[in-house]
């Protein structure tokens, strides 16, 4: 069972703003809160009636504001207590189709642990960050920033793609670096260069395909962890870009450390080669580190990689919605991870409806067809074998930390 505590609720702006004295019906949720509160009324809403309705019932035992879970116990006991038990660091990667909630998600679930004692990190490597949109804080910059309002330290990062493929860029300079072309064209030597170029490395950052960015983001990410300062960092959530990256993402760190393997190999011939002209000829063209960063380069790919696969530490979230479309897509998703044996073990379904209480026929149709997704999900063979986790559609964007909090009580339970 969550609890809210009465002055985040009544200090929360979706709170605030939406209590009103209207008799609502839940099928999902129960709040129950004292007399005593700053809240007058004995029954609230918290979004409007025709899209989410929550109950509330007065609770003379308690003096505080409760949210109880009255869902199918197999669909939500105690997930969460999984997740935030244990001291030794757990990584939570988020993904999905584009806009179902996944920063929404990432965000609160970020929340949600830094309330629970853990010192947590949420980073997105999605090249269209939303993390400041979603805290309404600005995380630009590449660099920690700490979030307001939780209890135990919450700080976000928004890896800019653009800077981390600038320095991936100067790693990998030699491979048709001019300097080292038109030298070694003029020794006779330009073969090797252009077997670089084969390598098609130079292509690849100028324009990336989906997965390059999100790959070095996560490799900028590792390159951090490494250093003391993220030490304290207990949970580590990281909200991913759209599924198409993603999928791509995964076979990457391969296809980069075969790449860059062979470009070490063939810098090695060139090192050879120009420092046997450079003895002749007294010249001095090469760049003293780049092969070393290139090596870490690699070495980082290799852990993104085994970050991924790591069951102990890692796990994948799908986030969906319920519709016909974003169900089928989770479950190519989830058949893609389990091929590459990326863990994944929770299903969130974002967005759900209320059965309505009113004779809107938009919502009575589009609640319909929820269900149907809901079924397909039941009955898809990738997505059955997963924990449901199910959160409700709200009526306003979700921005803010007690915003997040809110639907973080509600969705991680
Ligand atoms: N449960 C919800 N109820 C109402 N609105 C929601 C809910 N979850 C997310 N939203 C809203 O949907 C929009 C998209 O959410 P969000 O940015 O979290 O999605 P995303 O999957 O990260 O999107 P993108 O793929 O574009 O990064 C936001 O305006 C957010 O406030």
């Amino acid at each position: 069972m969550a609890t809210l505590s009465s002055s985040l609720l009544s200090s929360s702006p979706l709170c605030k703003s939406r209590f009103s004295p209207t008799t609502l019906v839940s099928g999902i949720d129960f709040i129950s809160f004292s007399p005593r509160t700053a809240l007058s009324s004995s029954t609230i809403s918290v979004v409007s009636p025709a899209i989410l309705c929550l109950s509330v019932k007065q609770n003379r035992q308690r003096n505080s504001l409760q949210v109880k879970s009255v869902a199918s116990p197999t669909e939500t006991a105690s997930e969460f207590d999984e997740m935030v038990s244990g001291t030794k660091r757990k990584y939570y990667m988020l993904g999905g189709k584009g806009g179902v909630g996944k920063t929404s998600c990432a965000a609160s679930l970020a929340v949600r642990f830094a309330n629970n004692g853990h010192p947590t990190l949420v980073v997105s490597t999605d090249p269209a960050h939303s993390l400041s949109d979603s805290f309404a804080q600005d995380l630009t910059g590449g660099m920690l920033v700490p979030v307001e309002g939780p209890e135990s330290p919450l700080f976000a990062l928004e890896i800019n793609p653009e800077k981390a493929r600038e320095e991936f860029r100067s790693a990998s300079q030699m491979n048709g670096g001019t300097g080292v072309k038109d030298f070694m064209d003029g020794m006779g030597l330009g073969m090797l260069v252009e077997q670089l170029g084969e390598l098609k490395l130079g292509e690849l950052l100028d324009t990336p395909p989906p997965g390059l960015d999100e790959a070095i983001a996560i490799s900028k990410v590792i390159q951090f962890l490494e250093s003391p300062e993220y030490n304290m960092f207990t949970r580590i959530v990281f909200d991913t870009a759209p599924t198409g990256h993603t999928l791509r993402l995964l076979s990457l760190p391969d296809f980069l450390d075969a790449s860059i393997g062979k470009i070490l190999k063939l810098r090695q011939k060139i090192t050879s080669a120009t420092s046997a002209i450079k003895s002749v000829f007294g010249k001095e063209e090469n760049k003293p580190d780049a092969a070393d960063k290139l090596e870490r380069l690699r070495e980082r790919m290799v852990k993104v990689r085994e970050l991924f696969r790591d069951t102990e530490s890692t796990e994948f979230v799908i986030v969906t919605i319920p519709t016909v479309m974003a169900v089928s897509e989770s479950s190519r998703l989830s058949a893609s991870l389990k091929k590459e044996s990326v863990p994944v073990k929770r299903l969130v379904v974002n967005q759900i409806l209320p059965p309505s209480s009113s004779d809107c026929k938009f919502c009575s149709i589009r609640r319909k067809d929820q269900m149907r997704a809901l079924d397909m999900i039941r009955e898809d063979s990738e997505l059955s074998g997963l924990t449901l986790m199910e959160a409700p559609m709200v009526d306003m964007e979700i921005r803010g930390v007690p915003a997040l909090r809110f639907l973080g009580d509600i969705v991680w339970k």
